[in-house]
């Protein structure tokens, strides 16, 4: 697919970039990881892939990966995407998400890199007139986290257009879960995604679950989104690098299922896969989130050869509260060694 070239992966060290790494071999690519492992892990990246600590801000490091390791594509995985944090710390997310994207597409240019893979985010709709909400509808983020990840996508497929490097946008929906074979999961401490959270509560790691909003105009009153399962999305980049490989040219695609979940049907499903009961608290809603956000999923299907493996919330709470199983059985392990 890149010609004997091997793909540097821009945050493989992270939840996502660990399974994108394992989709990527797992279909037989040569994979470089380049990570500052800020928020990632070298742990998650697998005995044998090269990782090249630095920051995608640093052009001369940028170079020399993409040189020494003949680099054929680029997926663009490195990033900031707390939502809250982007409201009170605005200036990281438009120096990472967008400045240090920058750098990169730069670097492909500089280098003879043709092809990159992009993680965007539904966070770049904002608050979208309809659900499902499709590629084509106005972009109006409402936090900053949204601005600078739509902000590097117009930048990218403005390049795209200018120059020889075509563009992949992937606007990921909520990710979660783990890789089934239990090879990869979210590491990260202090996670902020509700089905981490939920699972971690449910396995007694922490007090409880704040539902950050009950008053939203949703069947609950909870806020609803689209889970998407970690290894059907890592999948969709192979699939990604596929159709530029094959000449498919720049496009944007949505990356969910196109099915809602409120925050209270997501902790009924963790409870029921735990047997646990969750502690909840309800708390204010939180800056920056919609009230709902759910994919239109037709063109990926369309355009790409993937279909989902794993489109059920059980299926991904069950993946997820395997592997928060397994990391508490290793923290006890190091208890006592
Ligand atoms: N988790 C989600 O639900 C979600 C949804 C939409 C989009 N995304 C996007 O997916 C990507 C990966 O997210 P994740 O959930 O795996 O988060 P993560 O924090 O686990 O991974 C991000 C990785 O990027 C690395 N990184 C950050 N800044 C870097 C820099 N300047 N230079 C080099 N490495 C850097 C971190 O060390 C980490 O390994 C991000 O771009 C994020 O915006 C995530
Ligand atoms: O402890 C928690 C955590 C979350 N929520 C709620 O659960 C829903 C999901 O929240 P997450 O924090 O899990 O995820 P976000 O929707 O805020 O953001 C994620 O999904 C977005 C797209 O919808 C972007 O892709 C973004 O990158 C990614 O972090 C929201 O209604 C949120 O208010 C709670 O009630 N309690």
């Amino acid at each position: 697919m890149t010609e004997g070239h091997a793909i540097l992966v821009t945050g493989g060290a992270g939840y996502i970039g660990s399974h994108v790494v394992l989709a990527l071999l797992d279909a037989g690519l040569r994979v470089v990881v380049f990570d500052d492992l800020s928020t990632g892990r070298p742990e998650a990246v697998p005995a044998g892939v090269p990782l090249v600590r630095a920051s995608t801000g640093d052009a001369t490091a940028l170079r020399a990966a993409l040189r020494d390791h003949g680099i054929g594509a680029v997926i663009h995985m490195a990033g900031s995407l707390i939502v809250p944090e982007s409201v009170t710390d605005p200036a990281r997310y438009w120096r990472n998400n967008l400045a240090n994207t920058l750098v990169l597409a730069e670097a492909c240019l500089a280098e003879g890199v043709t092809r990159l893979v992009f993680s965007s985010t539904a966070a770049v709709y904002g608050i979208p007139d309809r659900l499902p909400v499709d590629e084509d509808a106005p972009c109006r983020p409402i936090n900053p986290y949204g601005a600078s990840k739509h902000a590097a996508e117009q930048l990218l497929l403005a390049v795209s257009a200018a120059h020889r490097l075509d563009i992949v946008a992937l606007r990921y929906f909520n990710v979660a879960g783990a890789d089934p074979a239990g090879r990869a999961g979210q590491r990260a401490p202090g996670a902020t995604h509700l089905i981490k959270v939920a699972c971690e509560a449910a396995l007694g790691q922490r007090a409880e679950v704040a539902i950050y909003g009950e008053d939203y105009d949703t069947p609950d009153g909870t806020g609803i989104r689209d889970y998407i399962h970690v290894t059907d999305l890592a999948r969709a980049h192979v699939e990604a690098l596929r159709h530029l490989a094959m000449g498919g040219g720049s496009v944007v695609l949505n990356c969910g299922y196109g099915r809602g979940h409120s925050v209270r049907a997501v902790l009924r499903a963790v409870e029921h896969a735990t047997g646990a009961r969750i502690r909840v608290r309800i708390a204010p809603r939180r800056p920056g989130d919609p009230p709902a956000v759910v994919a239109a999923a037709q063109r990926i299907q369309g355009l790409l050869a993937w279909r989902p493996a794993f489109n059920d919330l059980d299926a991904i709470i069950a993946d997820a509260v395997r592997w928060e199983r397994h990391m508490a059985n290793q923290d006890r392990r190091h208890l006592w060694s």
